[in-house]
């Protein structure tokens, strides 16, 4: 039997209710095709319905109903067909089919004859596209084609198997491009009468929705699951780097306690975990950075900033680790300070290192005080503090006297020992946060804080010049030195370290002035003296070029040969602003600046010169008599340049003498015994200046190479009233003849002075008696006429 053809719509409105469905009763080989018209109000598909569907079985259909499209198509291609009865009526197939249908809970719906297809709803038609291809086909035609993945379950269905596929992915067209879509599929056997399998009826649901969000869910949870993974593969790598990295890394509270610390750190602070877990990172911190590394925790936890500080962690033996600590934050989930991150690396090495090389540049390698640099930057601490403090700070400036007499006789090494001995000694002279500085040779500074009064400094002043005056023993000998100390003082006289020094060193070049072994402040008008004395420097280097040196010439006269037997050459400095200047107000600058050779090459020169033209001017033959400065001695080859000025100038050696005081002999015997011998050797007369105020003792007089003393006219000026005087040069005398040397006596100004000397029968006089130092012109009247003089000498 040919199956009918059912259309809902020709049921007529209503029929979709429920109570409807009782009305349709079974017809024999009828199927219905629900909802199917409104499709073919579209006239193309109206007309396949009615060639390619109903024609072919519109003689076998019973045709259902009366009213719309389908109806009317059907009338009008004179289809056969039988109309419905009331659904009561319906015969059981049509029932039990639409029951199917209404039961299945699904939307889609499709049903094939054993041979043809038959129909499929509108819910179908989104799935199929515009069409079911197969509509009207035996399906073995199309299955292969369309959904060859379907064709076992059909096949199982038309077999008379009920069966499904649930979820079945199709590729559609159905929005006019190939789309992934899901569906559940339900296949019923439809059975005749007979129960023989006449068809099959196919269920569908789209499940793309659900299968997507399936999908999702399960992308999400594999994303899920695959994150934690990866998040604990992540956390297990970062736990092996962690612990394997050869850095220090730790995690602490935003107290600064410990809670996670690793190997490499615990290795660090040479403490175990057990030991660093729950303590603050303060507690292990070296007392002088605590504030350091607090200041910076703060700083991290409060404005979220990471930075680096270096400071030292402390060992439980007590000994501390340099370290250099990278400090960040890690916040909670609400943004708020969670965690600080510390990642340490040792750099106690990197750090010796630094602070040998800095304690190299701001020390004294000999004395391990500190030098210059470091004493400037103490000074500014010091005097930062005492700004704030409302206090003063004291500047002593130290120049040991004497120091180079140490070093030229007893060598350099003993010359070192003596400043170590001094520096010591200075050290323990001061408080604990003073500074005691080598700064220069033999210069020394002491920064005495902190002090309430000025005259705070004088006791500490005087405490220093008594302990460096002890003795300090020396290859064998008690060696004393003494110091001058300059004294300049913050804020009375300056607040910058480089004018306080330089106001504590006028102060010690007045101290020196002073005469050595005592103390000055620095008061202004120091400054301008000083000013003074540099104005003269630099004038000085410049006057020998100019010719501003000039000599004065005094004579010698001999009490036995009643004549001038000598002349003394005096050198003045015919300054351009100050007129004639004494030598004692440029000679010693001129020794400390190191003029004093060229000076003393001038006068040589100018002196040997000024006799031989005497000489040639036929005057009585004399000597002339050249002071030599004690550097002289020492530096330079004095005797190579006498044998050339005597050459140069043609001078024969008996007619020069040099004249070299007391003082400047005994700083350094020995150089100077080799030197006078070498200038004796010549034929040069020598002769021992300014006698009796040197402490020369006999044994060294003894050795040396002189032929002349001169009594200093310091004892002859109380002569013949000072009985001190009268024994002095009378020993003096004495003592000169005793080893066959001439005795001369200076600074005679009286007659009586005079008859004293003649009668001890002191040989040869020199002073204001006989004439003052006078240009060579004038001598050269004097030598001309000796008469105005000379009688003095036969009285
Ligand atoms: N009170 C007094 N003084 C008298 C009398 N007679 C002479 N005088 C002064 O006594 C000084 C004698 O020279 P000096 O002891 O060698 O002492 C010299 C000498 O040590 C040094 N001097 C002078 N010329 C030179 C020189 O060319 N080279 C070096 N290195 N030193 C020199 O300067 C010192 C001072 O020289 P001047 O000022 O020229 O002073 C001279 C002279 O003017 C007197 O009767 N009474």
């Amino acid at each position: 039997m040919e199956p009918a053809l059912v259309s809902a719509g020709l049921l007529g409105p209503g029929c979709e209710r429920a109570e409807d469905r009782r009305f349709l009763t079974a017809l024999p080989n009828t199927i219905w095709l629900p909802r199917f018209t409104h499709h073919l109000i579209n006239p193309m598909d109206q007309n396949v319905l009615a060639t390619e569907i109903v024609e072919p079985f519109s003689r076998s259909l019973s045709f259902l109903g009366h009213g719309g499209e389908m109806g009317r198509a059907m009338r009008e291609k004179d289809w056969l067909g039988s109309p419905l009865d009331e659904p009561g009526q319906w015969p059981q197939e049509l029932k039990s089919t639409i029951a199917l249908m209404l039961n299945s809970g699904h939307s889609m719906f499709l049903a094939w004859g054993p041979e043809l297809t038959f129909f499929y709803n509108d819910a179908y038609i989104p799935l199929l596209g515009s069409k079911h291809p197969a509509l009207g086909k035996p399906f073995q035609d199309v299955w292969h084609d369309i959904w060859p993945d379907i064709e076992p379950i059909v096949l199982d269905a038309l077999a008379g198997k009920s069966t499904w596929l649930e979820d079945f992915r199709l590729l559609t067209e159905r929005n006019g491009y190939p789309e992934e879509a899901f569906f559940t599929f339900s296949y019923s056997p439809v059975r005749n009468s007979q129960g023989e399998v006449c068809g099959l009826f196919s269920a569908v649901n789209e499940t793309t929705g659900k299968v997507d969000a399936m999908n999702r869910r399960r992308a999400v949870e594999e994303e899920l699951v695959q994150s934690q993974e990866q998040l604990r593969q992540s956390n297990e790598y970062l736990n092996t780097i962690i612990s394997q990295a050869s850095v220090g890394i730790a995690q602490t509270d935003i107290e600064g306690r410990f809670m996670l610390v690793n190997d490499r750190y615990c290795e660090i602070l040479g403490r175990s975990r057990a030991d660093l877990l729950g303590r603050k990172v303060k507690d292990l911190t070296h007392p002088e950075d605590q504030l350091l590394h607090a200041e910076a925790f703060d700083r991290v936890v409060r404005s979220g900033e990471a930075l680096f500080i270096e400071k030292r962690g402390l060992r439980p033996d007590g000994s501390h680790v340099w370290v250099n600590n990278h400090l960040s934050l890690s916040r909670d989930a609400d943004g708020n300070p969670q965690h600080v991150i510390k990642v340490s690396i040792d750099i106690t090495e990197r750090k010796e290192n630094e602070l040998h090389i800095k304690y190299l540049a701001t020390h004294d390698p000999l004395t391990k005080l500190p030098n210059r640099t470091l004493l400037k930057e103490r000074m500014l601490h010091s005097i930062q503090a005492a700004q704030y403090l409302g206090t003063k700070v004291a500047l002593l400036f130290l120049d040991l006297n004497r120091f180079k007499m140490v070093n030229d006789s007893l060598g350099h090494d003993q010359g070192d020992q003596l400043l170590k001995v001094i520096a010591e000694r200075l050290r323990s002279c001061t408080r604990e946060g003073d500074t005691t500085a080598r700064i220069g040779g033999d210069e020394f500074v002491i920064v005495l804080d902190a002090l309430e009064f000025v005259s705070d400094a004088i006791g500490i002043a005087e405490e220093v010049l008594a302990s460096v005056a002890e003795p300090v023993r020396l290859a064998g000998h008690d060696v004393s030195v003494s110091t001058s100390i300059g004294i300049s003082v913050y804020p009375r006289d300056g607040s910058d370290p480089t004018i306080l020094l330089k106001s504590a060193d006028t102060a010690m070049y007045q101290a020196k002035e002073m005469g050595g072994g005592t103390f000055r402040f620095y008061s202004p008008d120091m400054n301008a003296r000083l000013l003074e004395r540099l104005l003269t420097e630099s004038r000085l280097r410049e006057a020998i070029g100019r010719g501003e040196l000039v000599l004065y010439y005094q004579p010698r006269v001999s009490l036995v040969k009643e004549r001038i037997v000598a002349i003394e050459a005096l050198v003045r400095w015919d300054h351009p602003e100050n007129g004639l200047m004494l030598p004692d107000d440029f000679i010693p600058i001129a020794e400390e600046i190191g003029l004093i050779e060229e000076i003393g090459r001038t006068v040589l020169m100018q002196a040997c010169e000024q006799n031989k033209r005497w000489q040639q001017q036929g005057q009585d033959p004399v000597r002339v008599s050249v002071n030599i400065s004690p550097r002289q001695l020492t530096q330079g080859d004095l005797p190579y340049l006498v044998r050339s000025v005597l050459e140069a100038t043609g001078l024969a050696p008996q007619w020069l003498e040099l004249e070299v005081t007391e003082s400047g002999l005994m700083h350094n015997i020995t150089a100077a015994q080799e030197t006078l011998q070498q200038i004796r050797d010549l034929g040069v007369g020598i002769s021992i200046d300014d006698f009796g105020t040197g402490y020369s003792s006999l044994n060294h007089l003894k050795r040396l190479p002189i032929d002349t003393l001169k009594i200093d006219k310091t004892f002859v000026r109380d002569l013949p009233f000072d009985s001190d005087d009268v024994s002095i040069v009378t020993a003096t005398i004495a003592l000169a003849k005793s080893m066959n040397l001439r005795v001369v006596a200076e600074g005679v100004r009286s007659v009586e002075q005079l008859y004293f000397l003649k009668d001890r029968e002191c040989e040869e006089v020199q002073g204001y008696l006989f004439g003052l130092p006078v240009p060579a012109e004038q001598m050269e009247g004097v030598l001309m006429h000796p008469d105005s003089i000379i009688p003095l000498a036969r009285k």
